[in-house]
């Protein structure tokens, strides 16, 4: 067998040049970008990417001027805003978590030698969708956790800002209205996906016009359970789901990725960013994690992205769209044996692909409903209360019960959410 794990590793990427086009994007003035999640997988990583673009020339092409986290990492969010000099900083929680989130950034900021810095500092639960309206931004990146993205993907889009989501589940619960926001801001490159495969596809797609697209093709990982059966699932452990093969990455995303849930959302992505049906989207499983996805076109050609897996080089591109960060990531090391394998996914045991092709068939508020049941199954795994196979059986079974007929407004996908959440406690109490 071939050394798959030299060429997937990440390593450090390599110090290189600002390219003509980078150098083009600074000299009209940095990006100013509104980091969501900051403290989180994603947000880290992005900060990361700013902090290495900024080594390429001293200045670098993106200035951060908003931060949003939750609260559970207040210590980290200060240490984030004194670094980036942020204006705004947001943090979910209370009154008493911005007084300490005020407090950690001024005795940080001292301690720095910044001592005049002093960011606004905006809580509560409307303060990441605050963030993503700042007048002074130009692309917001979300990577927050959770359909509870969707404020402020919505927001980041009326106010006109570019879209770089990795939030792929306030997508899947706006749907239209996420697609609307978009094409209202009159910006082709408006929503600009930083999921590693629709990045790998937005991509390959450069590759032929949208006439030219037979089918999509998404590689998954297979997670942790990968060639297990149904039944062997019965007994997997909360620690083992969050034991992914490939990638270090939040809780929430590492579960879905267990079940399937991550790959079905992500069928449904594809459909909403890159308009192909959902018959004409496949899934297959590649264990290494290299080949991120694939198109394939009408000729019979198939155009592939792979590198490494490292969620910099599609943060990079995500936040300086269409151009590429030099040195974002490190990349195949072609001078190596390694192996790539490519195996269907076994529908009996990982069901949740299917169920998300036929709500996302019906439409509305159906993947809405999808997403909240999950989120509420997830919790109730890891809290011990089910077994793993009851996670997706929980969605169909919400699902089942769901009546999504009526118009897709925001009040509509807010009540089925509501709806879909009790029901799953419901269903998951029995
Ligand atoms: N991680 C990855 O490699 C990938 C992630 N994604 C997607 O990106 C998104 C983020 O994933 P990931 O980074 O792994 O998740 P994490 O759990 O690591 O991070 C989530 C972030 O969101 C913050 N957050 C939680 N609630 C709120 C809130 N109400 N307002 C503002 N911020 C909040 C958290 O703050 P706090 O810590 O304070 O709670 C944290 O900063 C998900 O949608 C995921 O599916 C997609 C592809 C790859
Ligand atoms: C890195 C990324 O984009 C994740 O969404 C990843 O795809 C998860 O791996 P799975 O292929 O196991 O779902
Ligand atoms: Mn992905």
């Amino acid at each position: 067998m071939g050394d798959t794990g030299a060429m997937t590793s990440p390593a450090a990427p390599p110090r290189t040049r600002p390219t003509p086009e980078l150098r083009a994007l600074a000299a009209a003035g940095p990006r100013r970008v509104v980091v969501l999640g900051s403290t989180g997988s994603i947000g880290t990583q992005a900060l990361d990417v700013v902090r290495a673009a900024r080594a390429l020339d001293g200045t670098g092409p993106f200035r951060v001027v908003a931060l949003a986290a939750g609260r559970r990492n207040l210590e980290l969010l200060a240490e984030q805003a004194v670094e980036t000099r942020a204006a705004v900083v947001a943090t979910s929680g209370d009154d008493g978590d911005a007084a300490r989130l005020a407090r950690l950034i001024a005795d940080r900021s001292a301690a720095a030698g910044v001592a005049g810095y002093r960011p606004e500092v905006v809580h509560g639960p409307g303060a990441a969708t605050a963030a993503a309206a700042h007048p002074d931004a130009d692309l917001v990146l979300n990577g927050i956790t959770g359909s509870i993205g969707l404020a402020p993907t919505l927001a980041a889009l009326r106010a006109g800002h570019k879209l770089a989501l990795a939030n792929k589940e306030s997508l899947i619960a706006g749907g239209a209205l996420v697609k609307e926001a978009a094409a209202a801001t009159g910006d082709p490159d408006a929503l600009i996906p930083v999921d590693s495969e629709h990045s790998a596809l937005a991509q390959a797609l450069r590759g032929g016009s949208a006439a030219e697209v037979d089918r999509l093709v998404l590689t998954a990982s297979g997670g942790p359970f990968r060639g297990r059966t149904r039944a062997q699932l019965e007994a997997v452990t909360p620690a083992e789901a969050l034991r992914h093969p490939t990638w270090d990455m939040g809780p929430m995303v590492t579960t879905n990725s267990a079940t399937m849930v991550n790959k079905a959302l992500e069928v449904l992505e594809a459909h909403l960013l890159f308009d192909v049906p959902l018959e004409r989207i496949d899934v297959v499983v590649h264990p290494q994690s290299v080949v991120h996805s694939m198109v394939q076109f009408v000729d019979g050609s198939t155009l592939a992205q792979a590198s490494p897996p490292d969620m910099r080089l599609p943060i990079a591109l995500g936040l300086a769209w269409p151009h590429r960060v030099p040195g974002a990531a490190a990349p195949c090391d072609w001078t190596r044996a390694a192996e790539w394998t490519f195996e269907p996914l076994d529908p009996q045991a990982f069901p949740a692909v299917d169920l998300i092709k036929a709500a996302g068939e019906r439409g509305g508020t159906f993947p809405a409903v999808f997403n909240a049941a999950n989120e509420e199954a997830v919790h109730a795994f890891h809290d011990g209360r089910i077994r793993f196979p009851a996670i997706v059986d929980t969605v169909a079974t919400v699902l089942g019960e769901h009546d999504g007929a009526g118009p897709l407004d925001l009040d509509a996908v807010l009540e089925a959410e509501r709806w879909a959440r009790r029901r799953a406690q419901e269903v998951l109490a029995r």
